[in-house]
């Protein structure tokens, strides 16, 4: 059975402070699930050892935002593998289009951390996604696929989730209909040789539309952006029935 994961993506929100305050009303308000169903924050990096310590053996799983593809070295604003493993950090994004558009990440940059995080032991989030030019194009399909392809050379198909995040829908409030947003999923499985790689999506995630999109065959979680900084709405979105 394909593991399940709500993931939260708080980007640059937060201090530690904060972070804190979240996680004692979002504890309070999470239900018990069995193993099939994973609850991951991805926080900035600032906050992630005092969550850790906080979160420690529990049913929330940390997650970081970045990673470096070298071990250790002079890369200014960079942070390693060894550096978030031992802070109890188990994934990390990679390849969002925040990083993208603003970084100069690209398929090529993100197979190194892809490929840096799983020789470290961590899971990475690779996302794709096309924008909205691109779909207007028709080009959705061979944008994602290309993704899929250049960004997963030699990256072990059995410890990696990706998330399907459509640019044009993040952030926007236009979230991707729930039955189109499971047809490209279908389509990244098809590009797979696991076919059971969890497979997110991603783009205007909300209370009132995670029962929705849970509810397709092909989509085995979220990726949520700003409804996950809120604890009582992310809690009502990791309780999905
Ligand atoms: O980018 C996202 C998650 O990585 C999605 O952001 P929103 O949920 O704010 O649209």
């Amino acid at each position: 059975m394909r593991k399940i994961i709500i993931a939260g993506n708080w980007k640059m929100h937060k201090t530690q402070a904060e972070a804190l305050e979240f996680l004692q009303i979002f504890k309070s308000k999470l239900e018990d699930t069995d193993d099939s169903r994973e609850i991951v924050l991805c926080a900035p990096f600032t906050s992630l050892s005092i969550m850790s310590q906080i979160l420690h053996g529990g049913q929330v799983r940390l997650g970081a935002q970045n990673i470096h593809w070298e071990k250790l070295g002079a890369y200014t604003g960079e942070i390693s593998g060894s550096m978030l493993t031992e802070l109890g950090v188990h994934y990390v994004i990679v390849g969002h289009s925040e990083r993208r558009q603003y970084f100069s990440e690209t398929d090529e940059t993100a197979n190194l951390r892809l490929l840096s995080a799983q020789r470290s032991g961590l899971t990475p989030i690779l996302c794709v996604g096309e924008s909205k030019s691109q779909r207007d194009a028709g080009e959705t399909e061979s944008v994602i696929i290309n993704q899929i392809k250049r960004g997963m050379v030699d990256v072990d198909q059995n410890n990696i989730v990706i998330a399907y995040e459509p640019i044009w829908a993040i952030g926007t409030g236009a979230t991707c209909e729930a039955s189109e947003a499971n047809r490209v999923v279908g389509l990244i499985r098809q590009q797979l040789n696991n076919k059971d790689v969890p497979i997110q999506y991603g783009g205007s995630v909300k209370a009132d539309n995670i029962d929705e999109l849970m509810q397709e065959s092909e989509i085995d979680g979220v990726l949520v952006g700003g409804a996950s900084l809120d604890p009582a709405g992310f809690a009502r979105i990791a309780n999905f029935k």
